[in-house]
């Protein structure tokens, strides 16, 4: 095989069949060998066009069909093509997978800048099933055919996914790009901020009201329970999202650099190696959000220049005796007690009712222990990403260990805790007996299933003032519901015996479960 023409004289009969009656050969090879003629003869008259490779990959035949499809494929002529590797010639072809695997091939897609076919692929074997080559038939092609509409769909399907791959591939550079300049953007939102008990209802409801006003936020609430998170998506649902958020965290920075990481350094300020000018936080915010966090740590000089600025409306950066005017909406955070501070005089009184225009309180984890399940949930699909692990899998005694412990570091203690169970665990189902070694390993007592939750921590003392600070019906809606899941808990869920004791009818009972989603 090795021109177009042998192909077509082929005898694929050949090997002196004999004979029988009109034509018909008496032997079963005989039959066989005629059999593979005939179809081979209804393939090539009846597709479109076809073609043969030998065993390296050579095009050694092709029929008029393909031939006519050369120049879509933009070969000039057939000498162009016999004798060439089947890639080199026809692009995006699978025919060497064929060859390779002596797979056959029946039915598949093929795009190239000839358009879009139907095709098949067909190896061939010798007597010993050797593949000593293969057979690509063109079934169907663009224009004419009935396949017509299903191959308009696949094109458009194509087209859409290439689209969606360009589009991802840009985005992906875009975001890359912004990481590398550092730009500044929120990184949550509100939906990020997982929890449906009442008390994350309402811190999400003044989050979102406050995300609407300009006036300063500040952020109240022990560490871990969300604060910055809250910070950056008041930010993303303000009418600033498109301006830059800038954060950041004072308790970080030495007291002597505070005040250039917040108002700059003019050219020439300091002598030697930083000589030239440095942007301050407050610039950098220009137009945006600036999110001070743990503001209770500001020292008390620092305290008095933050109020100037935000008195006045401008900075004046270190060694420079030019005044800046910034545009900045303000989010403060601190888990400390600032009403305690400025008793204390360690925190201005007149900075403190500057910043407590919108003064948001952010429920600790164990105010909030219906929320446990579905953060468990998305905190162990996070880990499970990044470790390229199984998602964890608690039960429902786990989950109510998890329920009664105090968390002091809030929910990034309870990701450190689901992380290590995570590790040790021996597969993805975690066990309270493994979740107790890694409460007690954490250095806290865990609270054990059927004990009263321990005192309250310390930290709870710290903001112990603010939390009677907050709108009536929330704290009303929490009592509330902990004497409902108190009652339901001592009468075995039996809701009569609860609506008895609590002095309520059992539709009110069923009504206020729903309400403050008690299930
Ligand atoms: N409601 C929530 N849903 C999901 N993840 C949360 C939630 N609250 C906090 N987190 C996660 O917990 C971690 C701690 O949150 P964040 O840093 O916002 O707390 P914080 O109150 O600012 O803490 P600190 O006072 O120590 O700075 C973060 O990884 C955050 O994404």
């Amino acid at each position: 095989m090795t021109a177009r023409n042998d192909m077509t004289e082929s005898p694929a009969l050949a090997g002196g069949a004999k004979i029988l009656g009109k034509g018909l050969p008496a032997d079963p090879e005989g039959i066989y060998a005629l059999a593979a003629r005939s179809m081979f003869q209804l393939f090539s008259s009846m597709s479109q066009g076809m073609f043969l490779a030998d065993k390296t990959g050579r095009i050694v035949w092709l029929n008029e069909g393909y031939e006519l499809l050369l120049p879509r494929l933009g070969v000039a002529s057939v000498h162009d093509f016999l004798g060439h590797m089947v890639e080199d010639v026809i692009p995006n072809t699978q025919m060497r997978r064929v060859l390779e695997t002596g797979q056959p091939v029946l039915i598949d897609l093929l795009t190239n800048r000839a358009g879009t076919f139907v095709v098949s692929r067909l190896p061939l074997r010798d007597d010993e099933g050797s593949v000593i080559g293969a057979i690509g038939i063109v079934l169907f092609d663009q224009p004419e055919t009935t396949l017509q509409p299903l191959i308009s769909k696949f094109a458009l399907l194509q087209r859409d996914l290439d689209e969606a791959k360009r589009e991802l591939l840009a985005q992906r550079s875009r975001s890359l790009r912004a990481m590398a300049s550092g730009e500044r953007r929120a990184k949550y939102s509100f939906a990020s901020f997982v929890g449906s008990s009442p008390a994350a209802v309402e811190v999400k409801r003044q989050a979102r009201r406050a995300a609407q006003s300009l006036s300063p936020v500040l952020l109240l609430g022990e560490t871990g329970t969300g604060k910055e998170l809250l910070a950056h998506a008041i930010h993303g649902a303000s009418a600033r999202a498109c301006g830059p958020f800038v954060s950041v965290n004072i308790a970080a920075i030495p007291d002597t650099l505070l005040e250039a990481e917040f108002f700059g350094v003019a050219p020439g300020a300091y002598t030697g190696a930083d000589r030239k000018s440095r942007d301050g936080k407050f610039r950098l915010a220009d137009g945006g959000t600036l999110f001070l966090d743990e503001i209770g740590d500001m020292p008390l000089s620092l305290q008095a220049k933050l109020l100037r600025a935000l008195q006045e409306g401008e900075i004046e950066p270190l060694g420079s005796n030019q005044l800046v005017r910034f545009d900045v909406r303000l989010v403060a955070a601190t888990s400390r007690d600032l009403p305690r501070m400025v008793r204390e005089g360690q925190f201005r009184e007149d900075l403190f009712y500057r910043l407590h225009v919108l003064p948001i309180r952010v429920p600790p984890l164990r105010e909030r222990a219906a929320d446990i399940a579905a953060l468990v949930e998305v905190l162990g699909e996070e880990l499970a990403l990044r470790n390229d692990m199984p998602v964890p899998e608690l039960d429902a005694a786990a989950l109510q260990l998890l329920a009664v412990q105090n968390w002091p570091g809030n929910i990034r203690e309870l990701r450190n805790v689901l992380e290590q169970v995570t590790m040790l665990g021996d597969d993805a189902r975690i066990t309270t007996s493994l979740l107790l070694q890694v409460l007690q390993s954490a250095g806290v007592k865990p609270v054990q299933l059927g004990e009263a939750p321990a005192a309250q921590a310390p930290a709870d003392a710290v903001v112990a003032d603010s939390t009677l600070l907050r709108p009536l019906a929330q704290q009303v809606a929490e009592l509330e519901a902990r004497a409902i899941r108190a009652s339901l808990a001592a009468h075995g869920g039996n809701k009569l015996a609860t609506a008895k004791a609590l002095a309520i009818s059992r539709a009110t009972l069923y009504d206020r479960m729903a309400v403050l989603q008690i299930r």
